[in-house]
């Protein structure tokens, strides 16, 4: 199987172009190549399709050999992949997603994608449709307000979370102390587990720096910690956003880098810019 592997602020997947190469079972080989030891090493696997709906089709597997709705820094890689590769010469593309057929716009410099602007969509509050079983925490089951700053307790702890999906589940809460000390490991499978999530969940651990700035880790459904998370960043600007902390357009620091997402009042879409970056291509035997 030949591959690419790219990444968006570090948060790394096997690129296989399938209007090319036919990938067998996808959910294990997702797993094999994966494998930072056995395999190539990468947060998962992402196929690029023809589409007869778009101009190409995005198909997302985590680590964990499950089956990914959406993947925000995942579809900035699609899109510089198709355009650095010769598959396309538009530098606005739209990309097929189960969550709905996303557009992009490239930043195109010396002939190569630089940096992508993702139009996310719409945020989805409502708990039953992030999903989230709103009776786990007290609330009525067919709750149509938002969950906001609901207290859930964890490993004797209380957090203040908010949930939102951008096409996928986001568990977001907003801490104290340095997210860079904070526990991830022991707290971040609790959270994804957790009975509240019936289709597990993404949690983003967030500083509030000012009202401009947040610093962000994510313990991703499926991957464990990545060192950035697009549609959770999306996702945090919402909750951020819904809690009074900032206003629409943020800058978000994570462990790979930034990325700049805009909450827009008119549309009610997610905006999201950042980079892609292609590592190496190879060839894998299955
Ligand atoms: N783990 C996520 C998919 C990848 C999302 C993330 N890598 C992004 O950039 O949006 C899920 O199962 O919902």
């Amino acid at each position: 199987m030949k591959f690419t592997k790219m990444h968006g602020c570090g948060n790394d997947y096997v690129y296989v172009d399938c209007t090319k190469e036919v990938i067998p079972n996808i959910s294990e080989t997702a797993i094999r190549v994966s494998d930072r030891h056995f395999g190539i090493g990468s947060d998962g696997l992402i196929l690029i399709k023809a589409s007869d709906v778009a101009d190409f089709e995005m198909d997302m597997y985590n680590a964990d050999g499950s089956r990914g709705k959406m993947c925000g820094n995942g579809i900035r890689c699609v899109a510089k992949y198709v355009y650095d590769h010769g598959l396309t010469d538009k530098t606005t593309i739209t990309v097929n997603t189960l969550s709905g057929i996303k557009t992009l716009k490239l930043t195109v410099e010396d002939g190569k994608v630089s940096k992508v602007r993702v139009d996310m969509g719409e945020p989805e509050l409502i708990p039953a449709q992030v999903p989230v079983k709103a009776s786990v925490l007290g609330l009525a089951d067919d709750r149509r307000e938002a969950i906001v700053a609901e207290p859930l307790e964890i490993k004797g702890r209380s957090y203040d979370i908010t949930c939102v999906s951008m096409g996928n589940p986001h568990c977001i809460t907003f801490i104290g102390e340095d997210v860079r000390d904070f526990p991830l490991e022991e707290v971040g499978p609790v959270f994804e587990k957790h009975e509240l999530f019936p289709e597990r969940v993404n949690t983003e651990f967030i500083n509030v720096i000012d009202k401009d700035h947040l610093r962000m880790r994510v313990w991703e459904r499926g991957s464990g910690e990545t060192l950035a998370c697009g549609t959770g960043a999306c996702a945090v600007a919402v909750a951020s956003y819904l809690n009074g902390f900032t206003g629409r357009s943020v800058d978000i620091e994570l462990l790979g880098g930034h990325l700049e997402v805009v909450y827009d009042e008119k549309t009610n879409h997610v905006f999201m810019t950042g980079p892609a970056t292609e590592v190496f291509s190879g060839e894998i035997d299955l």
